[in-house]
């Protein structure tokens, strides 16, 4: 397959690797953003999102001049065979997807496109969004090819490279070809579909790994309540492989920048679209619910009078990305579970190992420590909240001589009991009956 002139519009998490990775495959790629401080930095391989490879992946192919950054949008698809779409989608009014950005590229670029060009959208967009794209373009010659994405924060690079399939939605065959092949070098089966299929695969997709996550987060409830043990249940149910074992872990909700935006996006697709359906409005609700019964736990040891108030009362928070391995906090668990601990009173100061360097203006609702130990200072409770590695290995001793009272609340069933007890503390996990009891 020879290497096809490519532009990315949208250098974030999605577009940064589409572009990077497309041009590690031998495409030539010009990778546009309307953020110019972004476009200066990308230009000296400065990566700012903490992402495993990419800033490599990015330096490789500015060196072999297969990749170039530019905050002209015009510019940078005039000579491009394939023009790729990885602009934001966040949530707008009444949860619908806010199609802005999409949109006003469109116009943009609709009178520079080279003649029988193909667009691909790669953002998570509602059905109908191809045919809307391709109405704005009002190009007869330029097809609209839906091509969703599936990586993972934290597993860009990784997942892009290795993707579990390409889904490709086109209503002209030769178009859903012309994208499929710039894959070709990847092993990847290909899902050849219509655009609506294709569009409608995504938000499916994102809607059943939240609903496997509010069922963990819910069977962990009943563990509890049972005296069973959910690491053990979700072994013994995810080992049939028409359940699998993935995505099975209880945490304090499921957050991030998409299956929150995504699973409301979908409901009020439902809603339009005069459909019923319960599981969606459960999945979502359920993570609310959850986050607010983890509060109660809090507040039922460590509060004070009949309401469990936590005025004044000092926790520390271990975590506040929404998974390890990334520095993003875009509707974090943990600021959800935080902002709930501060409604009842709570004083807060975190320790995230992502945010030492990069220190956002969370002032509203935590203090930020940059050491573990310190982040314990006056602390009545600890709190895990994400689940980093490396918060396995701290200096529990320590951190029990800064604190007032000796309760662990692990809400990422991360740490191992034992240190604690030494440390004499008290380990509070998820799902169990008593995590202290456990052998083995
Ligand atoms: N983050 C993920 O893990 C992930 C995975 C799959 C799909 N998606 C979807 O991909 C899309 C992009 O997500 P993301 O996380 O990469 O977003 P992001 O916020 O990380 O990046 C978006 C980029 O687009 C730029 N931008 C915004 N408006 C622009 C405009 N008018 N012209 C040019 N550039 C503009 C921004 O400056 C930013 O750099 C969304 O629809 C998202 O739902 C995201
Ligand atoms: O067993 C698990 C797995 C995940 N989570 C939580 O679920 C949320 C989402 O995690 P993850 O799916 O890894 O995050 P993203 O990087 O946002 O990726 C999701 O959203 C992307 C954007 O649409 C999709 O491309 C990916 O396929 C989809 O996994 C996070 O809060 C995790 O902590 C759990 O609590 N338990």
């Amino acid at each position: 397959m020879p290497a096809r002139h490519v532009a990315v519009i949208g250098t974030g998490y999605v577009g940064l690797t589409t572009g990077a990775c497309l041009a590690a495959l031998g495409h030539s790629v010009v990778c546009a953003d309307a953020d110019p401080h972004k476009v200066e930095r990308l230009r000296e391989a400065r990566v700012d999102i903490l992402e495993p490879g990419l800033p490599e992946t990015v330096r490789d192919a500015l060196e072999a001049g297969l990749l170039e950054f530019t905050g002209d949008t015009a510019a940078a698809v005039a000579e491009a065979d394939v023009v790729f779409l990885c602009l934001p989608t966040p949530m707008g009014a009444g949860g619908a997807a806010d199609l802005a950005a999409v949109e006003a590229v469109a116009g943009q670029i609709r009178e520079v496109l080279r003649p029988g060009c193909v667009v691909v959208n790669k953002s998570t967009v509602p059905v109908g969004t191809c045919e809307r794209v391709g109405a704005l373009l009002g190009r007869a010659d330029v097809t609209v090819v839906s091509n969703p994405e599936f990586l993972r924060e934290g597993r860009a690079v990784h997942d892009f490279l290795h993707p579990d399939r390409i889904v490709i939605g086109a209503a002209d065959r030769d178009a859903a070809r012309q994208v499929a092949d710039l894959y070709s070098a990847l092993d990847a089966p290909l899902v050849l579909t219509d655009p609506a299929s294709a569009e409608l695969t995504k938000y499916a997709a994102n809607f059943f790994l939240a609903m496997k996550l509010s069922f963990a987060n819910n069977l962990a409830t009943l563990c509890e309540r049972l005296g069973a043990d959910i690491a053990d249940v979700t072994e013994g149910i995810g080992r049939d492989p028409r359940i699998g074992s993935a995505f099975l872990r209880p945490g304090p909700g499921w957050g991030g920048s998409c299956l929150p935006k995504d699973t409301h996006a979908l409901l009020t697709v439902c809603d339009q679209s005069g459909v019923d359906f319960p599981l969606l409005r459960a999945t979502i609700e359920t993570n609310v619910t959850h986050q607010r019964q983890l509060v109660e736990r809090v507040a039922a040891v460590c509060g004070r009078g009949e309401g469990g108030s936590l005025d004044g009362v000092r926790l520390a928070l271990y975590g506040l990305t929404f998974k390890a391995g990334t520095s993003d906090l875009r509707d974090s668990p943990a600021l959800a579970v935080a902002r709930l601990l501060r409604e009842r009173g709570a004083e807060l100061t975190a320790y995230d190992p992502a945010l030492r360097e990069e220190r956002p203006d969370l002032s509203d609702l935590v203090e930020l420590a940059d050491d573990p130990v310190r982040a314990a200072e006056g602390a009545a409770a600890c709190v895990v909240l994400t689940e980093w590695p490396e918060l396995r290995d701290l200096d529990w001793a320590a951190i029990a001589a800064r604190m007032t009272g000796h309760e662990v609340y692990d809400f990422r069933n991360l740490l191992d009991a034992d240190p604690l007890a030494r440390a004499g503390l008290t380990l509070q996990g998820i799902g169990r009956a008593s995590t202290a009891a456990r052998v083995g």
